[in-house]
């Protein structure tokens, strides 16, 4: 597609606490660059729809020069017609004390229409990153109802575990969040998900020697990390929005734009059945990425305790799998 087209972008839930953050950044050119027209395809349920309206009244009243257009609507059919991009991210968000598992049902039915819709409207192109929770099911689910659209197109954000990783690890080893690199998110995006140290690097160096601190590592940083979402529910009374937004655009831009190079991300994707992770499932795994298309980074060595807290996460995804399987969401 010429550099002049417009790409256009679809965003669920655009009337929400993300989308508020989300639009503005997509907007201002934060995924596809400063040189990239952007096309706003905002889909909200009918009573959203109404606060929609404000929000693409602020999106015209920030004069951006790189939106060519917005349009808003109830009908998945219509809002992903030849969308080059998804955002899923509108669902219904954890509230205090609910675990993500409560969230399939209720989820369940959104991202089996939504993939339906998306198989039969988008662009041949698209690439479409789930946000919404229970967000690596979400994926699996949509993804089962575009058979038409390759696997390898659905994506879960695990990017704010990652990114949350990241600055922990910054803030132990008291460095700038850019020396620490080759940070890895396996699994679900739960609280079961394992940050992986031992492939990590801090200036060059293995993060786990350069803290050396095992109690640290499996008893603050790992927890803080899992729990971080619950934690900011509690103290927000709720959940996070922000980074969450800032998050699913990393993601996409890096996505479709291409990691750095010499480092990787995290990224859920349907497993291939690299490192022991059952085939199909949307899980978290280290990948680089070059032109659209991403790749598994292969080979790292996985020890002992890695591969039980990566068993762990899988097996929890494998539930969740059978459980919307058993819900008759998936074949
Ligand atoms: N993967 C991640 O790292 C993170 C995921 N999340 C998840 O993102 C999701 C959205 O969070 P918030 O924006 O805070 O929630 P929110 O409740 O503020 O907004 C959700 C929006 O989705 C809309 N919506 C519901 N069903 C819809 C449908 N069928 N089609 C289109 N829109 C629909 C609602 O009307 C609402 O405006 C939640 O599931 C939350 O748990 C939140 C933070 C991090
Ligand atoms: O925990 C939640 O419900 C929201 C979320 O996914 C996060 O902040 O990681």
């Amino acid at each position: 597609m010429p550099a002049s087209t417009p790409v256009k972008i679809a965003v669920t839930g655009a009337a929400g606490q993300i989308g508020y953050s989300l639009l503005f950044r997509i907007a201002s050119g934060a995924i596809f660059g400063p040189d990239r027209p952007v096309e706003l395809r905002l889909l909200e349920i009918t009573p959203a729809l109404k606060a929609l309206e404000g929000v693409v009244m602020e999106l015209e009243d920030c004069a951006f020069d790189l939106l060519s257009d917005v349009q808003t609507g109830d009908d998945p059919a219509k809002i992903f017609d030849g969308v080059n991009l998804a955002l899923l991210v509108g669902a219904r968000p954890r509230s205090k004390g609910m675990e993500r598992g409560d969230l399939l049902e209720a989820n369940g039915a959104i991202f089996s229409a939504q993939g339906k819709a998306l198989n039969d409207h988008a662009a041949d192109d698209v690439r479409v990153l789930i946000t919404g929770n229970p967000a690596n099911t979400n994926a699996l689910i949509a993804r089962h109802n575009a058979p038409d659209i390759p696997a390898e197109r659905f994506n879960a954000l695990t990017r704010l575990d990652h990114n949350r990783a990241k600055a922990q690890v910054a803030a132990k080893a008291g460095v700038a969040v850019s020396d620490v690199s080759h940070l890895t998110i396996w699994g679900n995006h739960s609280a079961t998900q394992y940050p992986d140290l031992y492939n990590t690097l801090i200036a060059g160096q293995n993060a786990a020697k350069v803290i050396n601190d095992q109690e640290w590592l499996e008893n603050d940083f790992l927890p803080t990390v899992q729990k971080r979402g619950a934690a900011i529910i509690e103290a927000r009374g709720a959940s996070s929005a922000a980074s969450a937004a800032n998050a699913t655009v990393e993601h996409a831009r890096d996505w479709l734009l291409g990691t750095p190079s010499g480092d990787w991300v995290s990224q859920a994707v349907p497993s291939d059945g690299s490192y022991g992770v059952p085939e199909g499932l949307i899980s978290s795994f280290p990948v680089t990425t070059s032109g659209g298309e991403y790749t598994i980074v292969p080979g790292l060595e996985i020890n002992e305790f890695s591969r039980a807290k990566i068993d762990a996460s899988v097996a929890e995804l494998a539930e969740e799998r059978d459980a919307v399987k058993a819900l008759g969401l998936i074949g």
